[in-house]
């Protein structure tokens, strides 16, 4: 643009010339110079045009060419990426064909949810860590029929040993910030995914995320006093206050009718789960991982997808629980950037001075755990606020021990009473905008499910 500016100026001074020396000879010797030179010109810039276009016209054939021949296709993911990945997912896990695993195991729903209102959240204050990321591992009892899962295989997953593989290789992360001792690793590594990959997950998540698109979440709070933060941070568009009955009796999460009139008015991300085997890109995702970093598939939990929208990040947290006495616990964690992000949306290491800015294909892989099984505090990490543009990520939790059920869609909670199709929005540990979104239920919104892990 700024090129033609400029040139056209120029053009407009010699046709001036032109007409203002029609009296004198030499001028006019200029003249015919000068025209000539601008005939010349210009069929030397007719060849020059011509020449760019059929050259321009050779470069748009050869790339339909290639691109009609699948050139520049990731050759581990198959064409209708968003379909393989996602598209069968079940909405519903009744007709799942899985043990009853969970706090309903052998409980009929009746016997399971006192009459509780959500006040009564004494359950949450003996929780270890109140700050333990609210999609913290739900873990079935142990009383679990191994025999249900003939293929379990019992492992342990004590170390992270990253592997570069050709050109791909892992970068650690300076620990920038004077900790006495920490257990954490953090490598990363670029175009961990394709660039094919990561549009075709993000396409995948968007198409999902469609399918609820006339179906408004309910919307669940880790206490009333956090709930009333929220809305406090909302109340220029809520002005109504929340009595016992706007609650679903049993659970953290607002009745139907006033999570609908709340929707809309608080700002979330957005998580879609897909679990193993359910589409062939998590077989390829969970080879790379282990080849490249020595996590091993059968450790690994769900995988994740989350976008975040401008304003939106997620709270400070650790993915292992606090003071952790079971094992069955998030030893390791990897997020893929889906996109690049415009501003904001860093992963930061509050602890460890550590912020690691999205780029799409990145990967980002730590440890949480030391090799002992022990949650280390010195994860705790955080997504700041995405300032402009989106963020999306894929992300996958490795368990220091493994269990039967691990990775597997477990049942869904009876409570709240919705349909099939009905997200859930989990809204804790204030901090602005960190409420999620997620495409199906645990347990952790259950009163009764909190205190029976006391
Ligand atoms: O989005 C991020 O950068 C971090 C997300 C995260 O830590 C989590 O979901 O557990
Ligand atoms: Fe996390």
């Amino acid at each position: 643009m700024k090129r033609r500016n400029t040139s056209k100026p120029d053009e407009t001074k010699v046709t001036t010339g032109k007409t203002n020396v029609a009296n004198s000879k030499s001028k006019q010797r200029k003249e015919k110079k000068a025209h000539g030179l601008a005939t010349k010109n210009q069929l030397y810039s007719g060849v020059r045009n011509k020449i760019i276009l059929i050259v321009g016209l050779y470069i748009l054939a050869g790339a339909g060419f290639l691109y009609w021949h699948g050139m520049g296709k990731s050759p581990e993911l198959p064409p209708e990426v968003e379909e393989e990945i996602l598209g069968s997912l079940p909405q519903d896990m009744k007709d799942m064909d899985l043990p009853n695993v969970g706090p309903f195991r052998k409980k009929a729903s009746n016997t399971l949810l006192p009459d509780n209102k959500v006040k009564q959240t004494e359950s949450s204050k003996g929780k270890k860590s109140n700050k333990t990321g609210n999609h913290a591992p739900v873990v079935p009892e142990t009383t679990l029929e191994e025999t249900k899962f003939p293929n379990f295989e019992q492992k342990i997953q004590n170390e992270l040993k990253v592997k570069n593989i050709g050109d791909k290789t892992w970068t650690e992360v300076k620990i920038r910030k004077n900790v006495n001792n920490t257990n954490v690793r953090i490598y990363t590594m670029d175009d961990f995914l394709s660039s094919r990959e990561c549009e075709g997950l993000m396409k995948a998540h968007d198409n999902h995320m469609k399918q609820h698109d006339d179906q408004g979440p309910i919307i669940c709070f880790s206490d009333e006093t956090t709930m009333g933060k929220y809305l406090e941070q909302i109340k220029e568009k809520w002005t109504k206050r929340i009595s016992s009955q706007d609650w679903t009796q049993g659970t953290r999460c607002l009745n139907a009718s006033v999570s609908a009139q709340l929707n809309g008015k608080l700002r979330w991300s957005h998580s879609t789960s897909f679990y193993p085997g359910e589409s062939p890109f998590s077989t390829t995702f969970e080879t790379r991982v282990a080849e490249q970093t020595g996590l091993n598939a059968n450790n690994g939990g769900k995988f994740q997808i989350t976008c975040y929208p401008e304003g939106v990040g997620y709270k400070l947290h650790t993915d292992c629980t606090e003071g952790n006495t079971d094992k069955r616990d998030r030893f390791a964690t990897i997020l893929v950037y889906l996109n690049d992000v415009i501003e904001g949306g860093q992963t930061q290491f509050t602890e460890l001075g550590v912020s690691i800015t999205p780029k799409k294909g990145k990967a980002l892989v730590w440890t949480n755990m030391d090799s002992e099984g022990h949650c280390d505090v010195t994860s705790y990490h955080q997504a700041s606020p995405v300032i402009k543009g989106r963020k999306c990520i894929l992300q996958r939790w490795y368990y220091y021990e493994n269990f039967p059920a691990l990775g597997k869609r477990y049942p869904s909670p009876p409570l709240p009473v919705r349909s099939p199709t009905t997200p859930r929005v989990a809204c804790d540990e204030f901090t602005s905008g960190s409420c999620r979104w997620y495409d199906e239920w645990n347990y952790d919104h259950l009163i009764d499910y909190d205190a029976r892990s006391l």
